[in-house]
């Protein structure tokens, strides 16, 4: 089974999933996250980094995406693991049409053109949501300095998340961020293990 947490930055996934780690502990789940689970996530990290122009970072993204599916999606759930990723495609579908926009003409067509055919579809989504003040507040001085110029953008991410979320609301289950961070966890693991378990007696289509 496949789940993914996304969010704005500042949303509070990664405390949320150091907290999942603990709750769901006795369910093993994989933990794994985009950018970042295999060498080509460190290539992405290193063009935010060094501010490479948004094609290349989308591209890079994608070719982490590609990289992640085949050396650890694909095999974890063959054997059947429980995989929980802080960051999936929904996030390239959210953040990059608002760099790449006035660069491409639609550029969400074109992702989803890339993805098309090899990417595996999550079976949930938790998506984190909150006003976007109080998100960039949450962050440490170099990233709310980043942000705080560019609030607008993480507005824009966010509306492009919840266009995301009612396009296939079977998949999305969008949770408050501003609640309580233990609220928020045991929520979600919860929702996670009741999936878990309901999965282990319906056969992966
Ligand atoms: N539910 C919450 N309520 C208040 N503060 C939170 C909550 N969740 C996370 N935070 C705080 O917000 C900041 C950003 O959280 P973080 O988990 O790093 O967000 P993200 O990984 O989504 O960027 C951290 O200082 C964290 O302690
Ligand atoms: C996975 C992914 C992340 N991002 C952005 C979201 C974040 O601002 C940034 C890094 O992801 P993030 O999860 O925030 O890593 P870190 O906590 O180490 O900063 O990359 C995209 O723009 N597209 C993507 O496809």
């Amino acid at each position: 089974m496949l789940i993914t947490i996304e969010g704005i930055d500042g949303s509070g996934k990664s405390t949320l999933l150091a907290r999942l780690r603990e709750l769901l502990a006795d369910l093993d789940p994989l933990f794994t996250r985009e950018p970042g689970a295999t060498w080509v996530g460190e290539s992405v990290r290193r063009a935010i980094a060094e501010r490479m122009d948004p094609i290349t970072e989308a591209l890079l993204f994608c070719a982490d995406h590609a990289a992640h599916i085949d050396t650890l999606i694909r095999p974890a759930l063959n054997e059947g693991r429980l995989i929980i990723s802080d960051r999936y495609a929904d996030s390239r579908f959210a953040y990059q049409p608002v760099v790449l926009d006035g660069v491409i003409p639609d550029p969400l067509s074109w992702l989803r053109r890339i993805h098309e055919g090899w990417t595996i579809r999550p079976d949930r989504t938790f998506l984190l949501v909150l006003p976007v003040d109080d998100a960039v507040s949450r962050l440490g001085p170099e990233k709310k300095r980043e942000y705080f110029e560019n609030a607008a953008i993480l507005s824009r991410v966010q509306e492009n998340y919840l266009g995301l979320a009612a396009a296939d609301p079977s998949r999305f289950v969008i949770v408050d961020a501003l609640l309580p961070r233990e609220e928020v966890a045991r929520f979600i693991a919860d929702e996670i293990r009741a999936g878990a378990l309901s999965s282990r007696r319906r056969p992966r289509a």
